[in-house]
């Protein structure tokens, strides 16, 4: 069968990383449903790139979900929706419990009704916790340090059990920190609020905030900050499309990092965007972040090997300059 007569729906497809991975599929010759309840996405720029509307619906919602299925005939899905702050996850842990978890159940409810079996799941490093060994392999022990990891560590157990119940077969992506914007300037972050660090220091060289806050200086790394493995949204979105293509091709249900494998501080981070946007950068101390955990850098070998994915992206200064981009153009 050719890409074009396969349907994927996609959960949160209003969002950042899911918008780039409807777009990615489109281009790839897909037919992608954009499903958000818009409660953080934005409807007009994934609606005006793929010149389809997105569905209003909620993943929460079973009646909502029933009809699409039967409408339908969708061969995959995708699942972005999801709350994402971990800080917020701390503050108020049943509400992530509730979207991420509850969420999910009510959709593999539907796709088993509407025998519906292929998954390609939005996972995240933040379910290691903080790391025994750099960069992290997928079989490292799985600890996360907050409520959202652990929603999102809670979904990929269930994914296990729903495959040996129903045959269930799923990607589980674990993305390292999702960043930059699509290079044609269509697309880029727009989360309201903002917690991510590289688009809160672009919006800090717009002016558009005083200064950037660093969330702990006495961490045990090299200058105290924390490190993050910086992957291109771009990037991410490619690897989604392969995700689909290794499950049409009856590839066995797998978890596979995402990440380019190289570890950056956040003074690092703040630096190489002051390089990228030729503008003073102020920096505030402040204390440490609860839920953080001090080194996150991944091992990405499974997802080069068994996908045959290689980042397009993987230099941080790209990957900021792709993200200034689009940040200036929506100033
Ligand atoms: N941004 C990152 O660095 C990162 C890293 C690892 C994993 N992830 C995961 O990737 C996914 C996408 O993240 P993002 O940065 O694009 O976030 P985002 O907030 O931009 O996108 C999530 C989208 O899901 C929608 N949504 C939330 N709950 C919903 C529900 N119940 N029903 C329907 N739509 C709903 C929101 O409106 C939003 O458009 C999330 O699952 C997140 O946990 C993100
Ligand atoms: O104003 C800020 C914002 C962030 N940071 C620091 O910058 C680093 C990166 O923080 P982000 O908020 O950009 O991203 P996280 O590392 O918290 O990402 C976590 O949340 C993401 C979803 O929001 C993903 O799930 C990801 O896998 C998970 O580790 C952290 O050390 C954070 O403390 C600051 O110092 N100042």
């Amino acid at each position: 069968m050719t890409p074009d007569s396969r349907t994927v729906l996609v959960t949160g497809g209003a969002g950042y990383i899911g918008a780039h991975a409807a777009l990615a599929l489109a281009e790839r010759g897909y037919r992608p449903l954009v499903l958000d309840n818009l409660s953080k996405g934005h409807r007009e720029p994934i609606a005006r790139a793929l010149g389809t509307p997105v569905i209003q619906a909620d993943t929460r919602d079973r009646a909502a979900l029933d009809a699409i299925f039967a409408r339908e005939r969708i061969d995959a899905v995708m699942h972005f929706a999801a709350f994402i702050e971990v800080g917020e996850s701390v503050a108020d842990p049943l509400r992530y419990y509730e979207n991420n978890v509850h969420g999910t159940v009510t959709l593999l409810q539907a796709m088993q009704a509407a025998g519906v079996s292929r998954f390609v799941f939005s996972s995240t490093c933040a379910t290691y916790g903080v790391p025994e060994v750099v960069p992290i392999p997928e079989d490292h022990p799985q600890n996360p340090l907050n409520p959202y990891g652990r929603s999102k560590l809670v979904v990929e157990k269930i994914l296990a059990e729903c495959e040996t119940a129903w045959r269930l077969r799923s990607v589980i992506f674990r993305y390292f920190n999702a960043a930059g914007a699509h290079p044609s300037g269509l697309l880029g972050e727009d989360h309201d609020p903002e917690t991510h660090l590289i688009p809160l220091v672009l919006s800090a060289a717009l002016g558009k905030r005083p200064s950037i806050r660093i969330f702990g200086e006495d961490y045990d790394t090299p200058d105290g900050t924390c490190i993050r493995d910086y992957i291109h949204v771009s990037d991410l979105a490619d690897a989604h499309v392969l995700g689909i293509e290794y499950l049409l091709g009856d590839g066995a249900s797998t978890a596979v990092n995402l990440g380019n494998g190289r570890g950056f501080s956040v003074k690092e981070v703040i630096a190489a965007a002051t390089r990228v946007t030729g503008r003073p950068i102020d920096v505030e101390k402040a204390e440490r972040r609860p839920g953080d955990s001090p080194v996150l850098v991944g091992s990405s070998a499974r997802a080069r090997k068994l996908l045959g994915w290689a980042p397009r992206y993987p230099d941080l200064e790209t990957i900021l300059a792709h993200a200034w981009a689009w940040h200036q153009r929506k100033a």
